[in-house]
């Protein structure tokens, strides 16, 4: 059974947890750094960028979840999470893991009472539509040759992969749908 990982430091945790499930895998909740060992892969969740990327360093999870995701552990970080996972940021000086070569814009839609829900097929996907969940989300402003474009939303990039790393704008595990985790687990052997 494969295992995968939450990281649960602040966000939202728990849904990612009962969607992995769902789909017959192991899942737990990873706060500590020992707990990066043994898993199969990590979900990065939605929340607070900077606040997440404060404990991560606090916790000592960083260095290590850094030098893993370099040598291939597969990561997804949906909303907050792909924050955490850009090369740079356009409209934030934090600096966080950087493994991804894309460039993000945090709160690109405003505020939250900007939210919104789309439905879209993503062909890598699924061949049904998704419903796509946007809270204060990022969408990419810019991505290097070797990262390929999963999804736009009005010309925006919302979802895309880099061999072993996945982001998405949006937050599949707060609606009914297992699409997107069923991909991520594919990713994860
Ligand atoms: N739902 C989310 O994860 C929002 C991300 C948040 N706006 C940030 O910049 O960290």
């Amino acid at each position: 059974m494969k295992k995968i990982g939450v990281l649960a430091l602040q966000g939202g945790v728990i849904e990612h947890i009962n969607h992995v499930k769902a789909l017959g895998c192991e899942a737990v909740e990873v706060r500590k750094v020992d707990e990066l060992d043994d898993l199969d892969g990590l979900i990065l969740p939605g929340g607070e960028s900077t606040t997440i990327g404060k404990l991560l360093r606090k916790t000592g999870i960083f260095d290590k979840l850094k030098d893993k995701i370099s040598s291939g552990f597969p990561v997804w970080g949906t909303c907050a999470g792909m924050i955490l996972l850009a090369k740079s940021i356009e409209n934030d000086g934090a600096i966080h893991l950087q493994t991804m070569d894309i460039t993000v814009m945090r709160n690109a839609y405003g505020t939250q009472i900007n939210s919104f829900i789309e439905e879209k097929i993503i062909g890598e996907v699924s061949s049904e539509p998704i419903p796509l969940v946007f809270i204060r989300a990022p969408y990419i402003t810019k991505v290097e040759d070797n990262v390929q474009v999963l999804c736009k939303v009005a010309n925006n990039v919302v979802a895309a992969r880099q061999n072993n790393m996945l982001v998405t704008s949006f937050h599949p595990e707060l609606t009914d749908n297992l699409d997107m985790h069923k991909y991520f687990i594919g990713m994860c052997s």
